[in-house]
C-alpha cells in the first residue's frame, strides 16, 4: 500500500469534529477517482478540470471532509492523476485523507482495492463506507447524511434520483432498438453516489462476485443487489445537483451550479 499522508489506520486519529457518544462506527469516504475518462476525454481526466475555479475531485473530497460525521476518507487514482491528487490532498485541509491508493481497470476493481486496503487497515467490520465518484462534486450533506443514518436500520444504501422520464427498457430486433418494456415510473430512479454499505455487507458481496469474471457491474448497489438478493438497499434522496461529469457538455452545466453554489 503506498500512502501520501498518516499511516494511521482509520479511525485511530483523534476527530477533533465528530460525535463520539452517538457516533460510534468510523465513517469512511472511500473517493474512486481511478477512471480514465474515455467518455469525456482521455488526454485530460476529468477528475482534474476546473470548474467554479477548483479541480472536480476537490469538490467530491470536500464535501466529506467538511461533513463532521465523516471520519476518514481513502481517495483510489491511476498514474496519470496520482501527482496532481497527492498534490490536492496534501493540502492541510485534508487532514481526514489517509491514504490515496492505486485503483483497478474497472470501477469494481478499484472498490475491490479499497475494500482491501480498508480490511488491511483493520476496519470494524460495522464501519460505515460511503463510496463516491470523484465525478460527482456537487454531492449536498443532505445525501452523505442520509446514506449515514440509512446503514442504522440497513446494511446498504444507495443516494438516488426518482426519474422525472418514462424509462423505456429496449431489446434488440435485427438492427434496430425496440422497446421490450415500460416500467412504472414511480419505480423508477437514477442512481447517484454516495452508495453507503456496512463493510462486511459489502465485503461479502464483493467475495462472492470474484468467483464470477463475466460480472461487470458499473456500480456497487449492483454488487451488492445481485449476490446478495436478500439484502435491501434503501433509497436516499440524490440531487439534480449531484450530476456526474461523463462528457464534455457536462461541463458548462457543473460551472453553472459551482457559480450557484457559490452565490
Ligand atoms: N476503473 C475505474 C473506473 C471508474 N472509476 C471511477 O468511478 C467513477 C464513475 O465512473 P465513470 O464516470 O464511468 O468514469 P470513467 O470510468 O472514468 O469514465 P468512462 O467510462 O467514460 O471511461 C469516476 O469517478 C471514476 O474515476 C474508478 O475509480 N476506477
Ligand atoms: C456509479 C454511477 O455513477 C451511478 O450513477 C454509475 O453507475 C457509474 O457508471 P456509468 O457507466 O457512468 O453508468
Amino acid at each position: 500500500m503506498s500512502e501520501s499522508r498518516a499511516s494511521a489506520a482509520p479511525s485511530e486519529v483523534s476527530q477533533d469534529n465528530a460525535e463520539p457518544e452517538e457516533q460510534i462506527q468510523p465513517v469512511v469516504a472511500v473517493i474512486l477517482a481511478a477512471g480514465l475518462g474515455v467518455r469525456f476525454d482521455e488526454s485530460n481526466p476529468k477528475q482534474l478540470v476546473q470548474v467554479g475555479g477548483k479541480p472536480i475531485i476537490a469538490w467530491s473530497i470536500d464535501a466529506f471532509q467538511f461533513n463532521a460525521r465523516v471520519t476518514d476518507i481513502l481517495v483510489v487514482v491511476n498514474d496519470r492523476v496520482r501527482e496532481a491528487v497527492e498534490a490536492i490532498v496534501g493540502d492541510d485541509t485534508y487532514d481526514k485523507v489517509r491514504t490515496v491508493i492505486q485503483g483497478g481497470i474497472e470501477r469494481m476493481d478499484s472498490t475491490e482495492a479499497a475494500l482491501q486496503t480498508l480490511a488491511e487497515a483493520e476496519i470494524p467490520q460495522d464501519a460505515k463506507l460511503l463510496i463516491h465518484d470523484a465525478v460527482r462534486p456537487f454531492v449536498s450533506q443532505e445525501s452523505i447524511n442520509g446514506c449515514i443514518d440509512a446503514l442504522d436500520t440497513f446494511n446498504a444504501a444507495t443516494v438516488a434520483l426518482a426519474s422525472t422520464d418514462t424509462m423505456l427498457m429496449a431489446g434488440d430486433l435485427g438492427e434496430r432498438k425496440v422497446v421490450r418494456q415500460v416500467p412504472d415510473r414511480d419505480s423508477m430512479f437514477r442512481a447517484q453516489t454516495p452508495q453507503a454499505f456496512r463493510f462486511s455487507t459489502l465485503r461479502k458481496a464483493y467475495d462472492l462476485a470474484a468467483a464470477d469474471p463475466d460480472f461487470h457491474p458499473t456500480d456497487d448497489t449492483r454488487v451488492v443487489v445481485d449476490r446478495l438478493p436478500e439484502e435491501p438497499v434503501a433509497i436516499v434522496a440524490g440531487s439534480v445537483t449531484n450530476m456526474k461529469i461523463t462528457l464534455p457538455s457536462d461541463v458548462p452545466m457543473a460551472e453553472w451550479i459551482a457559480r450557484s453554489l457559490a452565490g
